[in-house]
């Protein structure tokens, strides 16, 4: 079999001051659909990956990123799909969240993040996200 492509996503780690991420449920219909999420999205051609990180976290949950810095990038092989996350931490925003896409979306603590569902390719942005939690 031809391997598949990768696709390069722009992933958002927004903490807010009460030691709490962002997180959203992906679509039923979508790749990895009635899984929880970090906000973002696939990287367009001339893009950088700060502007992408803007574009999608402002497309799917109105918020815009001030500035933010790289955490981790994690490979993956969904067998149907290859993907390359570029995971960020957003360390300043503004803006009210508002779910534009009639997606689910939470402030997840440390406690709620570990009871709820995510992709495969998560685990070692989990791993990274509870440890910034939990520093508080
Ligand atoms: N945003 C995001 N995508 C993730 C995470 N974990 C994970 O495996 N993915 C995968 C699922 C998808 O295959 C891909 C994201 O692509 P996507 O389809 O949501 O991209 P998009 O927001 O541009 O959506 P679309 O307009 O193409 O529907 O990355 C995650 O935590 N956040
Ligand atoms: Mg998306």
């Amino acid at each position: 079999m031809p391997e598949a492509k990768q696709v390069h996503v722009a992933v958002a780690v927004v903490i807010n001051t009460t030691a709490q991420v962002l997180i959203s449920k992906r679509a039923e219909h979508q790749h990895q659909g009635g899984l929880w999420e970090f906000p973002g999205g696939k990287v367009e051609a001339g893009e950088t990956l700060l502007s992408a990180l803007d574009r999608e976290l402002h497309e799917e949950l109105n918020l815009h990123v001030d500035s933010a810095e790289p955490l981790l990038s994690v490979s993956h092989n969904y067998g149907d799909k290859q993907v390359l996350l570029d995971v960020w931490q957003v360390t300043r925003f503004h803006g009210e969240v508002q779910a534009n896409e009639g997606q689910q979306w939470l402030w997840a603590d440390i406690t709620k993040l570990q009871s709820l569902d995510f992709p495969a390719a998560n685990v070692p942005i989990l791993e990274v996200v509870e440890k910034l939690l939990a520093r508080g």
